[in-house]
């Protein structure tokens, strides 16, 4: 296992907080990281291994809950701090669950469908010991969406030759998803800032946005934002960056990059993104410094950092993506007196969805879209007011105060559990 690094806020809250030893022993490194090799009979007939991760940082509330990333940078480091950051989220939602994440090291952009199916179905057989509906519970993460999710189901219940519809979440609704999954890590982040920007009197219609990362989770938030009132007025994906200073129209855009995969070329292929089209193409560094009042950063990690940061213009700081401000990039930007939203109160809307359907699969209730809408948003609302009152109460970054709520309720069902005895899970 690859020696772990706690992030530096972590450490402080410990020692600012009195937080116990044993506590902190039992934080200080991931519970269990299985690194597998997963194999891939190509289409030309040929053989590929790919290296792959699943890691269960902490089980204290619950069975690990994460998603399953395939992307070129995947490497355990990164799941692990990926899966130490659904422990914290899992804790400050009040789920029932642990925090874990895994990956593959790969570009699914190279392999044709076929090719990430049997990468999928053979990444569940890999990982196949050390997950299920009470031990661990993968789900989507970045290139990988509700299509993977039907896969890998199918897979792991060919392994244990039984129905498991709560073993994964994020699946296809017809395979035992929940309604309103796809929509809900926008939707939860829309729920978050549109409580922030009622605490400070604010409404949509003054509110200029700028989206970085129109995916799974930017691209709905987007969309979401837009029929709110906000407006919209730039979009990036990792190809391109379109800006419009008079708004956007998402939706346009999204039934785009549903047809071609890319936004490049949503203004010039004959398809404008607005009637009138006064929108732009943009370098997409450009869009971190425009002139909005929200930027939302929807894409990968450390997109802002020391070297950015002071380039930033908006005020307010959204984070959709985990992790898509460094440390030093955060100091700098609270530094000069902006607000981070930070990545484990913001983007939890699609685990908590998640754990709906986790429900769901479990009792064989069918919850209607408005049903999982009414829950997320009260969860939601629920958690984004705890942690902007105790935020404010203590004088506290939001960040800050997510995790001081989030360890304080791991450290109490530590403690609760008595001396420690739980492996096997
Ligand atoms: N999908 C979900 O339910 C959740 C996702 N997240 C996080 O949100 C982030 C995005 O995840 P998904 O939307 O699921 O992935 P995705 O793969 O669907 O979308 C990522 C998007 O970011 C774009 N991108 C990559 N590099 C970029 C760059 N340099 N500039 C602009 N765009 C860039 C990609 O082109 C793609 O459109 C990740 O950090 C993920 O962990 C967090 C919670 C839940
Ligand atoms: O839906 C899930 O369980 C996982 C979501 C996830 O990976 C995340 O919040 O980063």
């Amino acid at each position: 296992m690859n020696p772990f690094e706690l992030p530096a806020l972590v450490q402080r809250i410990f020692d600012d907080r009195d937080v116990s030893p044993d506590v902190q022993a039992i934080l200080r490194q991931p519970d269990k990281s299985l690194g597998v090799s997963v194999p891939l009979r190509r289409d030309d007939g040929s053989l590929a291994v790919f290296p792959g991760w699943r890691v269960q940082y902490d089980k204290t509330l619950g069975p690990a809950k994460g998603g399953v990333r395939f992307h070129p940078a995947v490497d355990e480091g990164e799941c692990t701090l990926l899966a130490f950051w659904m422990t914290v989220k899992c804790a400050l939602h009040a789920l029932p669950f642990g925090g874990g994440k895994g990956g593959i090291r790969v570009d699914p952009k190279k392999l044709s469908p076929l090719e990430v199916e049997r990468l999928s179905r053979n990444y569940i057989t890999a990982v196949a010991d050390i997950i299920g509906p009470d031990r661990d519970i993968p789900a989507p993460d970045v290139n990988t969406d509700a299509r993977v999710m039907g896969w890998m189901a199918d897979e792991y219940a060919d392994i244990r030759r039984s129905h498991q519809p709560a073993a994964v979440t994020g699946k296809p609704v017809c395979l035992g998803g929940s309604e309103g999954r796809a929509q809900a890590t926008g939707r939860g982040a829309l729920i978050v800032l549109d409580n922030w920007m009622k605490r400070q009197g604010r409404t949509p219609r003054q509110t200029r946005i700028a989206v970085q990362g129109f995916g799974n989770a930017g691209s709905h938030f987007a969309c979401l934002a837009h029929e709110a009132g906000y407006r919209v007025v730039a979009v990036s994906d990792s190809q391109a960056a379109i800006h419009d200073p008079d708004g956007l129209e998402p939706r346009r855009l999204f039934d785009y990059k549903e047809r071609e995969k890319e936004l490049s070329g949503a203004l010039y292929a004959g398809r404008s993104v607005k009637e009138g089209d006064g929108g732009k193409e943009i370098d997409q560094a450009a869009l971190l410094s425009l002139d909005v009042d929200v930027l939302v950063l929807a894409a990968m990690e450390n997109a802002i950092t020391g070297d950015n940061a002071a380039a930033v213009r908006a005020p307010l700081l959204l984070e959709i993506a985990n992790g898509p401000v460094s440390p030093d990039g955060d100091a700098a930007l609270t530094g000069a007196g902006k607000t981070v939203l930070p990545d484990v109160l913001v983007n939890a809307g699609g685990v908590t969805v998640s754990y709906y359907e986790w429900i769901q699969g479990r009792t064989g209730e069918r919850w209607s879209e408005g049903k999982v809408i009414d829950q997320l948003t009260q969860r939601m609302q629920d958690t984004a007011g705890r942690c902007f009152d105790r935020a404010e109460e203590e004088r506290l970054q939001v960040r800050e105060a997510a995790y001081v709520l989030a360890i304080e309720r791991i450290a109490h069902a530590i403690r609760s559990r008595g001396d420690r005895s739980y492996f096997g899970g």
